[in-house]
């Protein structure tokens, strides 16, 4: 898989056994293909290192019959061992470095990160591509914090190289996750643990590709700004501003803060975010 189709990934999909009791991990991972997975990781946090590599080559096989990228989670070694294109570290995991001289130049090299400065320090240390989450709370990764969608936010303006959100997205909240600037996202449990993850897949995409379709241009605060948001919550949103006491004017008009969800914006609008000073 040549690396400049790395690149290309919006819809990133990693296993997980114990959300398909009674099917295998091929099998679900052919359906995510089938719908349209555009990059696929092995994770495996149970079993022994045998049943990894023996699930890592059937992965392997399965991906480059799809001409996918595969992604392994945790063992660089696996990687090496199965000709997988890339390993995904997180924060305790080696260095980027370590794991650069370990797979050389051409194998692609992602890393978990929590905050912008992870993601700033990822950057500078040569990863291809960062994870930015847990955006929602999930039982997929227990007792980790959720960074909420404003780090997705700060990622979107200030990091150079792809990022892919993670982390309790569902196709109920993936609008939201889009409308705060990510274009890559990755989901887990809503995808290999749904009856149908073929067609889940591409559900995910259709929204990928609407988000990707919308960007309008709005004059926000009396500045332009090029957005995907499709409602005044999106948009509040992604201007990190939904936990701030707020008054918004769409076009001169106040809209009532129960209505911000389903006010639609279109480019052109002039919308004023006051932030509301109390007092006594
Ligand atoms: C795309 C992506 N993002 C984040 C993670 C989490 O990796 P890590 O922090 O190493 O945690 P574990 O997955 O090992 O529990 C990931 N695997 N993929
Ligand atoms: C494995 C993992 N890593 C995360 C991180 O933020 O680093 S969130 C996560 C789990 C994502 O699974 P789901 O889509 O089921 O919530
Ligand atoms: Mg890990």
């Amino acid at each position: 898989m040549g690396r400049e189709a790395w690149n290309d990934f919006r819809l990133y999909v990693i296993t997980a056994e114990s959300n398909h009791p009674g099917k295998s991990v091929v099998d679900v991972i052919e359906q995510t293909l089938i719908g349209g997975a555009q990059i696929v990781q092995l994770r495996n946090k149970t079993g022994s290192r045998d049943e990894v590599l023996e699930q890592a080559k059937a992965l392997r096989e399965l991906t480059r019959k799809y001409k996918v990228p595969f992604i392994i989670n945790d063992y660089p070694d696996i990687v090496l061992e199965t000709d997988a294109d890339g390993v995904h570290l997180g924060q305790e995991d080696m260095p980027i470095a370590e794991a650069r001289r370990l797979l050389g130049p051409y194998r692609m090299i992602g890393i978990s990160t929590h905050n912008l400065q992870q993601a700033l320090a990822a950057e500078r240390d040569g990863a291809d591509y960062i994870g930015v989450g847990p955006v929602f709370p999930t039982d997929t990764k227990p007792g980790r914090a959720a960074v909420t969608t404003s780090y997705v936010t700060e990622a979107a303006r200030h990091v150079t190289i792809p990022f892919v959100a993670i982390g309790g997205i569902t196709l109920g909240n993936v609008d939201l996750v889009l409308a705060a600037g990510a274009n890559r996202i990755c989901s887990v449990s809503a995808i290999v643990g749904s009856h149908d993850p073929a067609a889940m897949c591409r559900s995910f995409l259709r929204r990928l590709e609407a988000g990707a379709e919308e960007s309008k241009t709005v004059v926000m605060n009396g500045r332009e700004e090029h957005t995907r948001a499709r409602t005044v919550e999106q948009l509040v949103i992604q201007a990190g501003q939904q936990n701030k006491k707020l008054v918004i004017e769409l076009n001169g008009i106040i809209v009532q803060r129960a209505l911000w969800a389903e006010t639609e914006l279109k480019s052109g609008d002039s919308i004023e975010l006051v932030h509301f000073v109390g007092g006594g």
